[in-house]
């Protein structure tokens, strides 16, 4: 990840409880544990999963070193015994998990840990905070590019990120669902995502006008020059000031004006404008970008007011995910070994929607003769499903809900990353991880994906898992 030693970033309980296990000589028994989340941000009808690179770099370095050692020692209340465990600890977990781009949707397990009940309690903290920042900026950017409708989308947040790691990650996962760049250089430093950019309101003030400013910038960049033109009035100074630039400047160079940018004002009626006095000028290839706290939303809107825009600039509400700022991924055992057996283990609630599922789970998803995804079903790890037999897909709720499939493909979700602590995954490079969340995306229904009201997409059990989680229901309900 980085040079930080972020082995201390974890809940203090995880340590209590780990020292509990250790304590009770229950710590090296095998528990199995879920990451899921119960609802999608913004009521939307898909999530997308980013981040398990970095899982894959944190579980790969956890060591607690001999600062980290004499911190715990001070507080006194840890085993002398489970000290020593931890500072020579080994990651030796087993851990399945979704590729990075998948479309994700509640209840299923995204990400699954199997291993010494104690390992899986500290390392939960981490997981989830990865997981969840990444899958809310991946999910916000995933909405806001699908509303572009093939609108290039550049990602500005940097300066309104919540602090740097956000900024950094928030990037990489906004790119992973399709924005083509951002303004973020250590990303492209750090992750080779395209450092995109234009100029500010600054640079045309510290000249003595905008013309002096438009043109000091075009001879030093008449190959890649983008102006800001709302400095002082857009349609009656901006954009005339930059084709004069593009007169007086580029055409004697034999250059063309790449773009401009608007940063205030009415984006529909100011880009329309521009459109018709940028052909007028003979600059029909001069591209038009727009920012100013946009959103998903916004852009559908001046889309639909027939706005002239190439590319949306989209800085703070994409960054922090603004319109619902928290993705809900839980970590939560689904079974545990009792007699050297793997017992799944229920948690109950009132609530329906927080009954967890148990057992230790693949799941797989359905696509039909089209490839469009039909539904996901939670089974039993061990279940097999032959594509080549009709396959009744029911409601785990309304049983009586029920549809059966003939012809259809089918794909376990959950692949192995970790296999006794050892990496058993290639990473993916992220132009990889981008390309497949772009595949996966293209399965989902225009009905899955759209803002309001999306139909909800099925995640079923099969049959077996359905059965498993009544018994225990009624075990415990009673
Ligand atoms: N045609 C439009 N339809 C809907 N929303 C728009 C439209 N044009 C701009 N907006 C959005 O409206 C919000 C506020 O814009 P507004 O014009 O009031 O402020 P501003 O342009 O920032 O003002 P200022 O000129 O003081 O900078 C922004 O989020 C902007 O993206
Ligand atoms: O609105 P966002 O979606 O976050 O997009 C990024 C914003 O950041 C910049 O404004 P800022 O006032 O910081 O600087 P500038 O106008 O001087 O460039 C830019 O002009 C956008 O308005
Ligand atoms: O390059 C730009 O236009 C830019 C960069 C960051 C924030 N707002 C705009």
């Amino acid at each position: 990840m980085d040079d930080r030693k972020l082995t201390m970033l974890m809940d203090f309980y995880e340590l209590t409880m780990a020292n509990g296990y250790y304590v009770d000589k229950k710590d090296k028994e095998i528990a199995v544990f879920d990451v899921f989340f119960r609802s999608i941000p913004d009521k939307g009808g898909y999530a997308i999963f980013a981040g398990l690179e970095q899982v894959i770099e944190y579980l790969q370095n956890l060591k607690f070193g001999k600062d980290e050692i004499e911190f715990l020692e001070s507080k006194k209340i840890f085993d002398k015994g489970f000290l020593n465990y931890l500072s020579n600890f080994e990651f030796t977990a087993d851990v399945y998990a979704m590729r990075e781009g998948t479309p994700i949707f509640p209840h299923e397990p995204i990400l699954v840990v199997k291993g010494p009940i104690i390992e899986c309690q500290l390392v939960e903290t981490m997981i989830l905070l990865t997981i969840n920042h990444q899958s809310l900026i991946a999910t916000k950017a995933a909405r806001i590019v699908h509303a572009a409708k093939g609108r290039s989308v550049i990602e500005f947040g940097a300066r309104r990120a919540h602090g740097y790691d956000a900024s950094i990650y928030g990037a990489r996962a906004a790119y992973i669902s399709g924005v083509l760049g951002t303004s973020n250089t250590y990303v492209d430093f750090k992750y080779s995502i395209p450092a995109l950019g234009t100029m500010a309101h600054s640079y045309i003030q510290s000249y003595e006008d905008e013309y002096t400013a438009f043109k000091a910038y075009a001879d030093v960049y008449p190959d890649s020059c983008v102006l800001l033109v709302d400095t002082y009035n857009t349609l009656k100074q901006g954009i005339p000031n930059a084709i004069k630039v593009q007169k007086e400047v580029l055409d004697p160079l034999g250059k063309k004006l790449k773009g401009i940018r608007l940063d205030s004002g009415d984006l529909a009626y100011l880009t329309i404008q521009a459109r018709k006095m940028l052909d007028e000028a003979g600059l029909e290839d001069c591209k038009i970008t727009v920012s100013n706290s946009l959103d998903e939303y916004l852009i559908k809107e001046l889309i639909s007011q027939g706005a002239q825009i190439d590319t949306f600039g989209v800085g703070e509400r994409l960054v922090t995910a603004r319109s619902e700022a928290v993705f809900g991924g839980v970590f939560k055992l689904s079974a545990i070994e009792v007699n050297k057996k793997l017992t799944p283990k229920i948690k109950i609630s009132e609530n329906v929607q927080k009954t967890t599922t148990p057992g230790f789970k693949q799941v797989y998803r359905f696509y039909d003769e089209n490839c469009m995804a039909i539904a996901d079903v939670m089974t039993l790890f061990e279940e097999e499903i032959d594509a080549s037999k009709p396959y009744l897909l029911f409601d785990p709720d309304y049983v009586w809900k029920k549809k059966m499939i003939e012809t259809y493909n089918v794909k376990p979700l959950l692949i192995p990353i970790f296999k006794k602590g050892k990496l058993v995954y290639e990473t993916p490079s992220l132009e990889e991880i981008r390309a497949y969340h772009k595949q996966e995306f293209n399965t989902l229904w225009p009905a899955v994906i759209r803002l309001e009201n999306p139909h909800e997409y099925y995640v079923d059990l099969s049959e077996k898992l359905w059965t498993l989680k009544q018994k225990l229901i009624k075990k415990y309900k009673r």
